[in-house]
């Protein structure tokens, strides 16, 4: 587990480790630019013409220091500065001052071409507006040049906070970023124009790190580890049992994709509770699976619901949504998870449009359509709409989420017990003031069923003893991992849901390597 910081909290850091530690500003630049020439070195020949191309800030500061370095060791470097001297940081003019002193070569922009290494030190996490003009000039240029581009901290005109695009940015191949990783570069598109990242310790120390109660983390391969143990001495008792309410007449795939996945990752029993017309198709599929009708026509409604509730009870963790259509029957059986669960629900797919219906239907508006889902909802539950879904449960458009994935994470969870896992290229988890961000999984998981089988991982790690939070984030992960798996078996145009479940079987065993 790692963490990410966006601009603030890493401001926070360098204050801290300045001001309250005494680490000088520039000893933090020194060691910045040391880094960052390390990276270069190792990935260009001796007779490379190298440009960097500074800003005004502290990123300029360390592409003058990172370029002084390099011409210190006879590499062919020159610095193009761009902005107004006057407006320079101390530290850049302190920079910009030892480069003249030891008459560094000074470029003007019209020779861009020149030079086939550009190092990128234009802005850092201090950019705070859009970028127009001149910088946005040698920005085109950069991008237009066959160089190859090395971001100092993180591409010129991406934002930390976001990912998004300051109106342009640097297309970099690698970027070398200070201390932590940056929520801008683990986000699209700032990771598309990041290339390779390097993230360099520059000697923060810890504790700058706990003042500034870092909240948002991403997992490694390592995070694996994190699966619950298995004990040998132990029956299917012991890992539970989930209850899949999903499926409706003629739909039964969904429930049998997360059904077997709840399954394959390990879950004591599972149960498939869909229509009586699916019985069949389940029972063949995957003869595993415990089966229950929630619409035999021999019933009476109170016998109905008696037996309903007798299947709650059994649960100890109920997954409803996928397949389940928007009939009244699904709302009939989405009303007595909500009010008769005693264990973790998980509210996917159709689950959530009905939420969504319910509260169009209250004409509830804003906030108070988040507070109302905090309200309604048992604290023990997990709702994990894709962005279209989340638009709809909480009334906002899809680009503004999408533009701020982190603020709306945030938004929903800060005041609830709730677990939100908002799916999306990048899927982000939000419970109360915790964040997780996830980086493994590709494109080729945009595919039918896909949701299906997050519904069934995230279960089935439930069942097993997780927290909601927590199986969430690693369910997630493993979920995009047996993705990546899969589209390196199969192709990203050839996979489909299934081969997810199939990938997880070497995701899995990754564990204790
Ligand atoms: N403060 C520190 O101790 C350290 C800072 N470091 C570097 O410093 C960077 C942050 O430095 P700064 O906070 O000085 O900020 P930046 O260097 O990222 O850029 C800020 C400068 O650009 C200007 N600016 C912002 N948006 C603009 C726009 N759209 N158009 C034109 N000008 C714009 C600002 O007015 C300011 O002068 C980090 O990314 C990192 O590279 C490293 O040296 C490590 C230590
Ligand atoms: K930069």
């Amino acid at each position: 587990m790692k963490y990410a910081v966006d601009a603030s909290k890493m401001k926070q850091i360098d204050e801290f480790t300045i001001e309250k530690i005494g680490i000088p500003a520039m000893v933090l630049m020194e060691r910045a630019a040391y880094e960052t020439v390390s990276v270069i070195k190792r990935n260009i020949k001796r007779t490379d013409r190298i440009l960097v191309v500074c800003g005004t800030g502290n990123n300029g500061g360390d592409g003058v220091a990172a370029g002084r370095i390099l011409y210190g060791e006879g590499y062919d470097v020159a610095i193009l500065f761009i902005g107004e001297e006057t407006k320079c940081s101390p530290q850049m003019k302190e920079q910009l001052a030892i480069a003249r002193n030891l008459e560094l070569p000074f470029e003007n922009c019209n020779k861009l071409h020149a030079y086939n290494i550009i190092i990128d030190a234009i802005f850092g996490v201090g950019l705070t507006r859009p970028i127009s003009g001149y910088y946005a000039d040698i920005i085109e240029q950069i991008n237009a040049s066959q160089s190859k581009v090395f971001s100092v901290d993180i591409p010129s005109g991406i934002s930390a906070d976001s990912g998004k695009l300051m109106s342009i940015a640097v297309k970099a191949d690698y970027t070398i970023t200070f201390g932590y990783q940056k929520h801008g570069l683990l986000l699209y598109p700032g990771v598309e124009y990041a290339g390779k990242i390097i993230v360099a310790d520059i000697g923060f120390p810890k504790i700058a790190a706990e003042q500034a109660n870092l909240d948002t983390f991403y997992y490694e391969k390592e995070d694996l580890n994190r699966l619950p143990l298995r004990k040998s001495y132990s029956n299917k008792g012991s890992y539970g049992r989930v209850l899949v309410i999903a499926g409706s007449k003629g739909v039964s795939g969904a429930a049998y994709l997360s059904a077997k996945s709840a399954y394959r990752c390990g879950a004591g029993l599972v149960k498939v509770m869909t229509s009586e017309e699916n019985r069949a198709i389940i029972q063949t599929l995957l003869p595993e699976a415990l089966f229950s009708a929630y619409d035999e026509v021999t019933e009476d409604s109170e016998g109905r619901l008696r037996r309903l509730l007798s299947e709650l009870d059994w649960a100890s963790v109920i997954v409803v949504g996928p397949g389940l259509g928007q009939t009244k029957e699904a709302e009939y059986l989405l009303d007595i998870v909500m009010n008769k669960a005693k264990v973790p629900v998980i509210y996917d797919a159709d689950a959530i449009t009905l939420l969504a219906g319910w509260m169009d239907y209250q004409k509830l508006a804003g906030q108070s359509r988040i507070d109302y889902l905090t309200e309604r909802l048992q604290e023990q539950s997990v709702l994990t709409p894709h962005l279209k879904e989340l638009s709809r449960l909480i009334r906002v458009p899809v680009s503004d989420i999408s533009d701020n994935l982190i603020d709306t994470a945030i938004q929903c969870s800060y005041n609830s017990k709730l677990t939100y896992v908002m799916k999306d290229a990048r899927t982000i988890v939000s419970h109360q003031h915790q964040r997780y961000i996830n980086v493994s999984g590709n494109h080729g998981m945009a595919t039918g069923g896909s949701g299906d089988v997050l519904t069934g991982i995230i279960a089935a790690l439930i069942a097993q003893g997780m927290t909601l939070f927590e199986a969430s984030c690693l369910g997630v992960y493993i979920h995009g991992y047996a993705g990546d798996v899969a589209a390196q078996e199969k192709g990203h145009y050839f996979m489909m849901a299934e081969d997810l479940i199939n990938a997880l079987e070497k995701v899995l065993q990754l564990k204790g390597q």
